[in-house]
């Protein structure tokens, strides 16, 4: 049985997501997202589940900087939840002053917290579940989390089905030290991290990289190094498998252009997605194209 790390403790969104990607294996809860990482690198876990992406609040930046640091790690699956949240207080509790939560819950129920908790005082917790166990100790009042967690906690569920926008999702990896690559389906995911020299142009050079190739970008967020002042990485998502040849042409271009770039894994994608194939970016495009340059070098034609 695999060890999965999880970004927990129980209870959390993330826990469901990994008994999503990981069924019947061990979860192993761990308190933030770099000790979940943390646990794989070292061994203690094979894998670990953590949020990468919320359809509301954007990219989870924690998951961001810990996949850019240390030993490299690669995402191997992944998994669309739906978030919406409960509402959940200590049994017996008249007055609502304080509601608790991971920074991602809190923003995405601001309204409904305004409407009908006025003047409850939002207070970020290092998720959502954790939230639910301070309450449970008397830190908080209220606790907004997963629906799930109303059965690991003995709270009472104030309200249910709670979310600012409808239909939110999150995205979920599934992230293990890098070793044999998933099988390219059709409709997988690429992710790298860049580091862009820090000049004129750099990064429409490396946007331009992929959109010459027919690649359609699916994501970019940009981080600071944290070295010096203004400087970023960036974290770009795209469409298409390593193992294909214009995917592996884009990555060499890369490679050339940027002062630092790794590699965070091909998986296939959970939102549906079709690849989109520019004219002339298609696979057989590009075995054609070098295929045609060897029979040049040869002699064999011109
Ligand atoms: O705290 C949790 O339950 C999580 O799994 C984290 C997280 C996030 O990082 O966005 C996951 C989904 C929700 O959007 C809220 C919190």
């Amino acid at each position: 049985m695999s060890r999965i790390a999880y970004f927990g403790p129980q209870g959390t969104f993330t826990e469901q997501a990994a008994r999503r990607l990981a069924p019947g294996e061990e979860l192993i809860p761990a308190e933030t997202i770099p000790a979940a990482l943390a646990a794989v690198r070292s061994g203690a876990a094979d894998a670990a589940c953590v949020p990468i992406e919320n359809s509301v609040e954007g990219a989870v930046t924690a998951t961001l900087d810990s996949l850019s640091e240390a030993e490299p790690l690669i995402a191997v699956a992944e998994v669309l939840l739906p978030v919406h949240f409960s509402v959940l207080t200590r049994p017996g509790t008249t007055e609502i002053r304080t509601v608790a939560s991971h920074p991602h819950a809190l923003a995405q129920v601001r309204h409904w917290v305004e409407a009908n908790l006025p003047g409850a005082r939002p207070v970020a917790t290092s998720s959502t579940a954790a939230a639910a166990v301070a309450v449970d100790a008397g830190d908080f009042d209220a606790a907004v989390t997963a629906p799930v967690a109303a059965e690991h906690y003995p709270l009472e569920v104030l309200a249910t089905e709670v979310a600012d926008v409808r239909d939110a999702k999150t995205r979920f990896l599934l992230v293990r030290a890098p070793g044999e690559l998933p099988e390219p389906t059709g409709a997988d995911r690429t992710s790298i991290v860049a580091a862009a020299t820090n000049r004129t142009g750099a990064l429409a050079e490396l946007l331009t990289e992929l959109a010459v190739r027919g690649i359609n970008l699916t994501k970019l967020d940009a981080r600071p190094t944290r070295n010096n002042f203004g400087e970023y990485r960036f974290f770009l998502d795209f469409e298409g498998h390593v193992t294909e040849p214009r995917i592996g042409d884009v990555l060499a271009a890369l490679r050339r252009r940027c002062r630092n770039v790794r590699f965070l894994g091909s998986h296939p994608r959970a939102d549906n997605g079709t690849t989109e194939i520019e004219p002339g970016a298609a696979n057989e495009d590009f075995t054609d194209a070098i295929a045609w340059v060897e029979s040049v070098r040869k002699g064999a034609q011109a």
